[in-house]
């Protein structure tokens, strides 16, 4: 007998089969248990995903944590030797069946075998007969590359008792025949979309590490653009000091990271061939790609074979969806490969994108060949996407991908043509740009005056009608509106199909702005059939969303609600999910979970409007925070909410947005000021509010208006001028049936009146108030009064007759008020001196604070520490600059003798307890 593998006596390095040591912030991750648990009747559990992905440490958490029996060999390059290859197998199995292999590792190591498959066959007819599974786990498989050991684990996968599973732990996919397994139902896969973090996994691990609060809006952003990978979360929490640095290395991502870079070199690095690299370069700049594609964009002949290729490379490429036959590369990691393509090559890469929108456009993909032919910045490819696909863009909402294709046209070819005025102007007005709206209808007017017939003239003239319609509206004519619009839909639409349903659209509006609900309900259902006629999706959501808001207005909440159901459904079912509009109805939808209280909803429907708005830019997120910022101010998330309301405050203050999102935001920034006490702030909004006419306040967004500024007087004690201002906005929301106003109304005027000390007025409000909550389901309108409306609500039910409905409302009111953390509190309690005393003067307070008594500086500042606010946030708040905020720190955390922040916020909860109770 030859006998070909003898290695002799081996030294084995213990920590070669042993299981990996866990790292130092391990989070658990019992979503995999499931898989584990269905392992049985399975052969080959393969783990396959790029590398950093957590496949070692996930597996390896996840045994030990169901306490598995387990046999580990961690690969090297060395042991593609079979000899060496055979040896740990033998001895990994050997540690975990207490012995059972000592006979083949002791004739290994003298005799030898012939092959790896006598070593095999000996291994497994040496196991003994078992129940309980074992787990022989392969570590870094990818590192094997030699086929008599590939061959060797097909025949182990043949032969294996049915208590062993074989656990393959891999960047690429092993050729150990593992699409037959997958057939035969003996193969568990887990894959990078598995390991990726999730949002809530995300934030348990990030907390764990990190000493500063993170906004759920962040780690959800994170996720996103790491797609989970654990490594960037690894890298991004050790790079951040606080929570903004942390906000902007996320959003830096979309730029690349050196660190990432470097590792990704690393990664890359020598490994590969001139040829291979320029073929990663070359494909970065595809969203996605299958062999097809890839033979397009790289002038070859062999598709397929460079797929392979690839895909063999264990690089961060993943299937772009369920068929496997097209991938895409990680965002990160297309970042690095567009940045070596342009910072390391003179690839034309002009020649590529055009290739590539040839090659989107001949498969009927309409918006990636718009991508390439902006990118190759193609006047003449962009003109082609558009005259094919141009008005399908536009009747799904796709404005900057418009935007962006139009912007890159010279202005005759747009002019010279109507449909291309009308989607250009569309845009404009989309984007609030109502002056460019104007420009561009008159360009065209002037260009068409002379070549065009008197038909055709007036039926560009009508269409024009209906978008200068929808700026009227935005400027807030109603009357100049509805006549242009009247006008546009007596006009059949020659160049831009929507044209017609646009101007019901405007009608519909403008009825509603004017307090003419029940007309305006009528023509916005007008208006959604006509636009289902069309297939104008955008024009379908845009009418139900109305609806929606014009229900909300009349009080009708949940008829409200089941309208948005309607459109999500309508979404769905037209997979419209991508779609910008959508961001309108997670918008309208949060706002509804917001006004019942469900803040977790009102949360996760903002998260997804800002998912969904990434593509478009900042700009558009206010609302989404201003609801983000209503439930951090809900729950009590002092700090969270200072973040909301200075970033929405940046946002209003640099860009021009329609009143209804002002007045929102306004509410919501009042409402944050109010409950600070900065009174300062209030007083110079109200220099800069938006002018009021409470008599014309026919609409949600002027009675919103209105309420402010009676707000900000009541907030500032001027009761006297709140109070005819807000019973004028009564009497209006009365007159046309505003019944979610006039209900938020009766509140205000009830604490109004609490204030002014008229009790019985007060008490005659909230019981109305409470009345009109039984058709709107208002929670968080009453919720906003904060403290106050517990004496309110006591006082009511104590005082006055109210039915049985009004009152389990009262109650269930009066609970939530109870529990609502009130984050003003720190706050109010340290600007009084007599509590300051108060606190000096009890026998069990520290020493210190009496022996080294703080200024009442120092104590405004450990109340803002203790209320969660950043240096940062303190100085804004105090109105100082952050250094002498730390000058401040620094002097009482020494009369103190504190050392850190988080001592600083004990001793202040010891204090604060102690005078309320708690
Ligand atoms: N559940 C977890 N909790 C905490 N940290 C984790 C967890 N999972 C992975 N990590 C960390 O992420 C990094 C990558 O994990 P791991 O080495 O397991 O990835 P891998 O996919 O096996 O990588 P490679 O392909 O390079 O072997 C490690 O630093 C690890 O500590």
């Amino acid at each position: 007998m030859t006998t070909t593998l003898n290695p002799g006596p081996i030294t084995f390095v213990a920590a070669k089969n042993q299981s990996p040591l866990p790292p130092p912030a391990l989070l658990p991750r019992e979503k995999f248990n499931d898989v584990l648990h269905d392992l049985e009747p399975v052969s080959l559990l393969l783990v396959h995903a790029p590398a950093g992905y957590g496949k070692t440490t996930t597996i390896a958490e996840r045994f030990a944590a169901q306490q598995a029996r387990t046999a580990w060999i961690h690969l090297e390059n060395s042991d593609n030797n079979p000899e060496r290859f055979a040896g740990y197998l033998a001895n990994a199995l050997n540690v975990a069946t207490a012995g059972a292999c000592q006979q083949v590792l002791d004739r290994l190591q003298n005799d030898g075998y012939e092959s790896l498959e006598a070593v095999l066959t000996d291994l497994l007819a040496g196991l003994p007969e078992d129940d309980e599974p074992l787990y022989l786990v392969l570590d870094d498989y990818h590192l094997i590359n030699n086929s008599e050991i590939h061959e060797s684990l097909r025949f182990l996968l043949k032969h294996l008792p049915a208590y062993l599973t074989l656990v393959l732990i891999s960047r690429t996919i092993p050729p150990v025949g593992v699409a037959r397994l997958r057939m035969q139902g003996r193969l568990a896969e887990i894959t990078s979309r598995d390991l990726g973090f999730e949002p809530d996994e995300a934030q348990q691990y990030l907390e764990s590490r990190l000493p500063f609060e993170i906004a759920r809006e962040d780690i959800e952003r994170a996720v996103r653009r790491v797609e989970g990978w654990i490594s960037a979360l690894q890298l991004l929490s050790a790079s951040a000091a606080t929570s903004a640095e942390f906000s902007d290395f996320v959003d830096q991502l979309k730029y690349g990271n050196q660190y990432i870079f470097d590792y990704f070199d690393e990664l890359v690095g020598n490994d590969l061939s001139e040829q291979q690299k320029r073929f990663l370069m070359r494909t970065s700049i595809l969203e996605r790609f299958n062999a097809g594609m890839i033979m397009r964009v790289m002038g070859d002949t062999d598709g397929q074979a460079l797929l392979n290729s690839l895909l063999a490379m264990g690089l961060f490429i993943s299937p772009a969806d369920n068929t496997t036959l097209w991938f895409r590369y990680h965002p990160l990691f297309s970042v690095y490969l567009r940045h070596l393509l342009t910072c390391t090559t003179h690839e034309n890469q002009r020649d590529l994108h055009q290739r590539a929108a040839d090659a989107w456009l001949e498969l009927n993909h309409a918006e990636e060949a718009a991508r390439h032919a902006i990118a190759a910045e193609d006047p003449d490819r962009i003109t082609r996407v558009l005259s094919l696909h141009g008005q399908k863009f536009f009747t799904e909402g796709q404005f900057s991908l418009l935007q962006r294709c139009l912007d890159t046209l010279p202005q005759e070819i747009i002019a010279e043509d109507p449909t291309l005025t009308l989607l250009r102007a569309w845009v404009a007005q989309g984007q609030y740009r109502f002056d460019e709206v104007e420009s561009w209808l008159s360009a065209a007017e002037a260009r068409l005056q002379g070549s065009m017939s008197e038909d055709n003239q007036r039926a560009v003239l009508g269409e024009f009608s209906a978008i200068r319609a929808q700026v009227a509206m935005n400027y807030g004519d109603c009357d100049q509106a509805l006549t242009l619009a009247r006008k546009a839909i007596e006009q059949e639409a020659r160049y831009l199909p929507t044209s017609r349903v646009a101007a019901a659209s405007v009608i519909g509006e403008a009825l509603f702005v004017r307090g003419e609900l029940k007309e305006a309900l009528a023509r916005m259902q007008d208006t959604e059939h006509l636009a289902r006629a069309h297939q104008a999706h955008q024009n379908v959501l845009w009418a139900l969303c109305q609806q929606s808001e014009i229900s909300v207005a009349m009080g009708l909440l949940q008829k409200a609600y089941n309208i948005q159901e309607r459109a999500f459904q309508y979404a769905e079912e037209n997979q419209l999910n991508h779609l910008p509009i959508l961001e309108f109805l997670f918008r309208i939808r949060s706002q509804i979970m917001w006004e019942w209280h469900h803040l977790e909803s009102t949360e996760r429907c903002a998260l997804q409007g800002i998912e969904i708005l990434e593509a478009q830019g900042e700009r558009w997120y206010v609302q989404s925070y201003t609801s983000l910022a209503k439930v951090a101010q809900a729950r009590g998330r002092q700090s969270l909410c200072a973040d909301y309301i200075a970033k929405i405050q940046k946002m209003l203050a640099a860009g021009d947005y329609h009143l209804d999102w002002v007045a929102n935001a306004h509410a919501t920034i009042l409402s944050y000021w109010d409950a600070v006490r900065d009174n300062d702030s209030i007083q110079r909004w109200l220099t800069i509010a938006p002018p009021c006419d409470p008599a014309r306040a026919t609409n949600h967004f002027l009675q919103c208006n209105g309420r402010n500024r009676a707000g900000a007087l009541i907030s500032l004690g001027q009761f006297e001028l709140a109070q005819p201002l807000l019973e004028e906005l009564k009497s209006v929301a009365q007159k046309f049936g505003l019944k979610t106003d006039l209900n938020r109304n009766h509140i205000d005027l009830a604490y109004l009146y609490w204030q002014m000390d008229e009790r019985g007025q007060a008490l005659t409000h909230m019981k109305t108030a409470l009345e009109l909550a039984s058709t709107t389901g208002a929670v968080g309108s009453f919720l906003r009064l904060g403290k106050e409306l517990i004496v309110l609500l006591k006082a009511l039910i104590n005082e006055e007759t109210i039915d049985d409905l009004e009152l389990q409302r009262a109650k269930r009111l009066l609970q939530l008020a109870q529990q609502q953390r009130n984050f003003s509190r720190a706050i109010r309690i340290s600007l009084d001196e007599a509590i300051i005393q108060d606190i000096i003067d009890r026998p069990d307070v520290p020493e210190l604070i009496r022996t080294s008594p703080l200024t009442r500086r120092e104590w405004q500042i450990l109340s803002l520490i203790h209320a969660g606010l950043s240096n940062d946030q303190i100085a804004e708040h105090l109105k100082v600059a952050s250094t002498t905020v730390k000058t401040h720190i620094r002097s009482l955390y020494q009369k103190q003798n504190i050392r850190h922040r988080s001592e600083a916020i004990e001793l202040a909860k010891d204090l604060l307890s102690k005078i309320q109770g708690e």
